[in-house]
């Protein structure tokens, strides 16, 4: 199984446990908002590390933002596998071409 396949399995299994002892049921016992708020806090901080951080700090914010997501996703109930699949339906279209059919 792959990491985050794992990881997706793990935060299923902590959503519901006690907040006290999940930072996973921490966050789904705050609901929906702090969670987007959080993806989005990491989300910025990856974009600063990305610009003016040491490329480790780059890892470590990237990691939380993916983190963050899949927190995310699993409280909308949308898979991995669900966005694996967007992934592939996207797999050899080129960005100008997507771009170009939706201004048609
Ligand atoms: N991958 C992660 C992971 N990445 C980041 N984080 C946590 O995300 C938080 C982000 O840091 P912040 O400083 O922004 O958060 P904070 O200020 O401490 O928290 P808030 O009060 O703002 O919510 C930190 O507490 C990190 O430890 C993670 N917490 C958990 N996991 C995975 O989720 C699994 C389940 O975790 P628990 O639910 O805690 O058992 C773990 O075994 C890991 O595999």
């Amino acid at each position: 199984m792959d990491t985050l396949t794992r990881l997706e399995k793990t935060i299923d299994q902590r959503r519901k446990a006690d907040p006290g002892q999940s930072y996973v049921a921490h966050l789904n016992h705050r609901g929906l908002p702090v969670m987007v708020r959080k993806f989005g806090e990491e989300a910025v901080e990856t974009c600063v590390a990305a610009l003016s951080g040491s490329r480790e700090e780059l890892i470590a914010e990237a990691a939380d933002s993916i983190f963050h997501l899949m927190v995310m996703l699993a409280a909308k109930g949308v898979s991995l596998d669900e966005v694996m699949y967007e992934l592939d339906r996207r797999e050899g279209v080129s960005g100008h071409e997507e771009k170009a059919s939706r201004s048609e």
